[in-house]
This record gives C-alpha cells, sequence and structure tokens, in this order.
C-alpha cells in the first residue's frame, strides 16, 4: 500500500530560511509535526495544502503526485487556530462551504451537514452566528466542515492553542473520534507533549527547516539523540 504522505527531497526557500524534507509517513495514522518555533512546522503544512510550492522535489498522498495541484483540488481539508470561519454566515453555512463553496447544496447535503454538527455536539447552533459562540463551539465548526468534505488528509496548524486545558482535551478526544470514523490520514502542529502522546501514532521532529526526528510514537517519546526532542517532551 503507498504511504499516506510522502516528500521526496523537497526543497523551497522563504527569505532567509531554507527548508529541506525528505520523510515517508503512515496512511490513517494521527502525525503530529513537532519543533521550535520557527522551524518550518506551519511551512511544512503549507506545502502539504498547497500554499507553498517546492522549488525541487515532489509531494505524494496516497500515492498521487499532488506536487502542483491547486489548493482546491487536493485531498486536504485543514483547521487552523483562527482562520476558519466566516463571521456573516451562521453555523450551517459556514459548514456547508466545505462540501460546496458557492453552497448549492442537495437535500443530501443538508442532511450530511446536520449529521456532522450532531458528531461535533453542535445539534442546536445550526442558525447561530459565529460571534455568539465561544472559544470551544467555535473550535467545533471547523471539524464538522472537515467531516462532510471526506477528504483523505486533515490537516492541524495548532487547532486547540487558544483553549484552556479542559477544553483542549476535549477537543483532542473529539478529533480522536472523528479520525476512527473517517479513518482519515491527520497532520497536526503541536506544541505540547500531553496532546502528543495522547493523539499521535507517529511523530517528526522538525528543526531549521529540516526534519531531525521521524518514528512511531513509542519510539519517538523514548528519543535520547536530539537534545530538542528530549527538551520539547520534557515539556
Ligand atoms: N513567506 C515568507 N517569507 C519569509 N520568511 C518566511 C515566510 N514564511 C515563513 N517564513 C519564515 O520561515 C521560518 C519558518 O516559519 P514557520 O511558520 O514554518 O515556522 P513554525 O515552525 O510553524 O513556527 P511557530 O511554531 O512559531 O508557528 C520562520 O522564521 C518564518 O519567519
Amino acid at each position: 500500500m503507498a504511504d499516506g504522505i510522502e516528500m521526496q527531497n523537497v526543497r523551497l526557500r522563504l527569505g532567509q530560511h531554507s527548508f529541506h524534507f525528505d520523510c515517508k509517513l503512515p496512511r490513517a495514522a494521527v502525525i503530529a509535526v513537532t519543533g521550535p518555533s520557527g522551524a518550518g512546522k506551519s511551512t511544512f503544512l503549507n506545502l502539504l495544502a498547497g500554499f507553498d510550492i517546492p522549488e525541487q522535489g515532489r509531494i505524494l498522498v496516497a500515492g498521487e503526485d499532488i506536487t502542483r495541484e491547486h489548493p482546491s483540488r487536493r485531498p486536504v481539508s485543514l483547521v487552523f487556530q483562527d482562520n476558519n470561519l466566516f463571521a456573516h454566515l451562521d453555523v450551517f453555512t459556514n459548514v456547508g462551504l466545505g462540501i460546496n463553496p458557492s453552497l448549492k447544496l442537495s437535500a443530501t447535503d443538508r442532511s450530511a451537514i446536520s449529521e456532522a454538527l450532531t458528531k461535533v455536539g453542535l445539534d442546536n447552533f445550526e442558525k447561530r452566528m459565529p460571534s455568539t459562540l465561544s472559544g470551544g463551539e467555535r473550535q467545533r465548526v471547523p471539524f464538522a466542515r472537515a467531516l462532510v468534505r471526506k477528504r483523505p488528509l486533515l490537516l492541524l496548524d495548532e487547532p486547540f492553542a487558544a483553549l484552556d486545558p479542559a477544553l483542549r482535551n476535549d477537543m483532542a478526544t473529539l478529533l480522536l473520534e472523528l479520525h476512527r470514523e473517517t479513518n482519515n490520514t491527520v497532520v497536526i502542529v503541536s506544541h505540547d507533549p500531553d496532546e502528543v502522546r495522547k493523539i499521535a501514532d507517529h511523530a517528526i521532529f522538525i528543526d531549521v527547516g529540516s526534519i531531525v526526528a521521524d518514528a512511531p510514537i513509542e519510539q519517538f517519546i523514548e528519543q535520547k539523540d536530539h537534545f530538542g526532542v528530549v527538551q520539547f517532551l520534557r515539556g
């Protein structure tokens, strides 16, 4: 079976920073992307999403070359920390955008949206506007959107960083439930070693623009070779 994600000798420069990614990551797994601030974690996600394009190398998802694919045509859904909702659209419509950006929704689409909202615990929130939601409720909406999109790859850039610890834990549990239900591949940037231990099957550590540790989680948490990883795991 093809790997979930493969970066073959991917190189990119942004300003003064050079990035080099070469990895094969498992399919249908939760993959944590860790590393110090400014190391290149968001850039790694942006390459997968198509917001950054490599100057060299290839990116494959489930065996398919997506290196030059437009972001909208990639097999990915995104959940970022704070760019997720359109303020002038209600919760139902915000989720509907995940199915069809022009919002031409069939009856089947409409029931899929209601079902997804129920799954993330927002069944009575369809007509609510984003400004009336709590932080935790607002954070659930993009998960419902990701559910209706049914893409094989879910990218999350520190999705819970703004939430308090109890809510972070609830959201991590919700993410795991949705992952088990859809069997998607999840790539999540995290600064939280407890979160990584709780949800990840596999982890990578990026330092100064390249991957310096890449292992199944059991091996990753036993890492002694790289000081940055040891320091990260200590919290
Ligand atoms: N378009 C750009 N032009 C110039 N420099 C950039 C650009 N995009 C990112 N960088 C720089 O590349 C480096 C890596 O950025 P990136 O956002 O990938 O880091 P990160 O590991 O996600 O950091 P953090 O944990 O702080 O979010 C940073 O120093 C950033 O300032």
